[in-house]
């Protein structure tokens, strides 16, 4: 059987079935692989609906331009909260994404173990080894522990443009009650936060660490954003209804921005709901998740900046920073992973998305 491009899933299926020889194996690989790919194609009715965003005009309208008369920093400072013994590389993709996409600083907050694995992949990264876990701590050392713990970030905390809490955090109970009071006292300063990873676990635990507070973003996975519908709406997922899901889960944790990850990603803050659904890539390669926290930690802090500076003459729509932030971030990240896909195919990692960041940036919003 020839399978010619245009034929749908069904007419492939059928003449499959209706052959009357057994085709080998490597052919019926072959359809196998191409039933997907035209499935694929044939699903991804959102591109073009109206709830797509206009990335690229929103990345174009974010992204700061050069000027000569900008210091360090301006260009967003942002740190990153995790980091432990299991996991060095997820707070790694995130701090450094943020830095190769344009930010000045980037900071990373982790445990003793993993600071110096951290501080090796990059020069780049300012690496504070401040935050404990249980296995080293003693019960009656707990409390000024944890006081000296938040007091650490807390420091530093009226400097940063945004924190991305959870990449690679871990899920030790002492560790994440230090990373409770980090997330308060980060509300306190209205610091955005972005919540990932193990984040998501803690959040979701204790859903009024960000209720009702306006810049925060959740950035769950598959996983992630069952455990966050099972526990807020009490119900499972309904892919039915996604959007309108959404937009209730959302409008439940008090306006907080999600952004909802998947083959196409779907943002709400409980107004609205826009998708991202640019092509991207088909390895998912752990790590893509984190390269989004840090590319929407940048992105967030653009948008904020430029709203602050524009009073609200700002000509881009939507005009809520967490949303644009996601937009921005995410059409960035799918851009960057389909070129290093284009380059790599199956041996992509998060390292080669990584590597394109820039060039993905620059191909829709030149330098100079
Ligand atoms: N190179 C790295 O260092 C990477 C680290 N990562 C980090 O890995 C951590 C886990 O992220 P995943 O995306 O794998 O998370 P998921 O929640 O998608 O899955 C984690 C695993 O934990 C299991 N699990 C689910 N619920 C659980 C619960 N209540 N208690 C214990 N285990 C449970 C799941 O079955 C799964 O096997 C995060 O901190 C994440 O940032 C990932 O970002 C991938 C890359
Ligand atoms: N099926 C898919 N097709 C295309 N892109 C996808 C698909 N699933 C996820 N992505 C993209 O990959 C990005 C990361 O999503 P993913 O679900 O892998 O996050 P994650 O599990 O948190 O990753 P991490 O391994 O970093 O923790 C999302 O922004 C999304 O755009
Ligand atoms: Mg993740």
């Amino acid at each position: 059987m020839i399978v010619k491009h245009g034929m749908n899933y069904l007419t492939v299926l059928n003449s499959a079935r209706n052959h009357k020889l057994a085709p080998p194996l490597a052919v019926l690989r072959r359809q196998q692989f191409l039933i997907r790919v035209l499935g694929v194609r044939g699903e991804n009715r959102m591109q073009g609906s109206k709830f797509e965003a206009d990335s690229d005009n929103i990345l174009r309208a974010i992204t700061p331009v050069f000027d000569p008369n900008r210091h360090k920093g301006q260009a967003g400072k942002v740190a990153v909260i995790g980091g432990c013994r299991e996991y060095t590389g997820a707070p790694y993709f995130a701090a450094i994404s943020a830095l190769k996409i344009g930010a000045d600083l980037s900071h990373v907050f982790c445990t003793k173990d993993a600071a110096p694995v951290i501080k090796s992949y990059s020069p780049e990264l300012i690496v504070h080894p401040v935050l404990e876990e249980s296995y080293s701590v003693g019960d009656r050392d707990k409390d000024h522990i944890s006081r000296r713990v938040v007091a650490e970030v807390d420091k530093w905390m009226e400097r940063f443009d945004c924190l991305v809490v959870g990449p690679g955090l871990g899920r030790d109970p002492f560790l994440l009650d230090c990373v409770s009071e980090i997330i308060k006292q980060a509300r306190q300063s209205n610091v955005p936060i972005i919540i990932d990873g193990d984040g998501l676990f803690l959040v979701t635990n204790n859903l009024g660490l960000v209720s009702g507070y306006p810049l925060a973003i959740l950035t769950p996975n598959v996983n992630e954003y069952k455990r966050l519908v099972q526990k807020v709406l009490n119900c499972e997922v309904n892919d039915q209804d996604a959007h309108g899901q959404l937009l209730s889960l959302a409008k439940q944790i008090g306006g907080v921005t999600i952004l909802r990850k998947g083959k196409c990603d779907l943002i709400s803050d409980g107004e609205i709901v826009k998708s991202v659904s640019n092509h991207g890539s088909p390895r998912r390669c752990g790590g893509q998740g984190d390269i989004l926290s840090g590319s929407v930690a940048v992105f967030l802090s653009w948008a904020r900046q430029l709203i602050l500076a524009d009073e609200g003459n700002l000509i881009i729509s939507p005009t809520n920073p967490t949303m644009l932030g996601c937009i921005a971030g995410s059409a960035l990240l799918r851009k960057a992973a389909s070129l290093a896909f284009e380059d790599r195919k199956r041996s992509t990692l998060t390292t080669d998305i990584i590597e394109c960041l820039g060039r993905s940036l620059e191909d829709i919003c030149p330098a100079c």
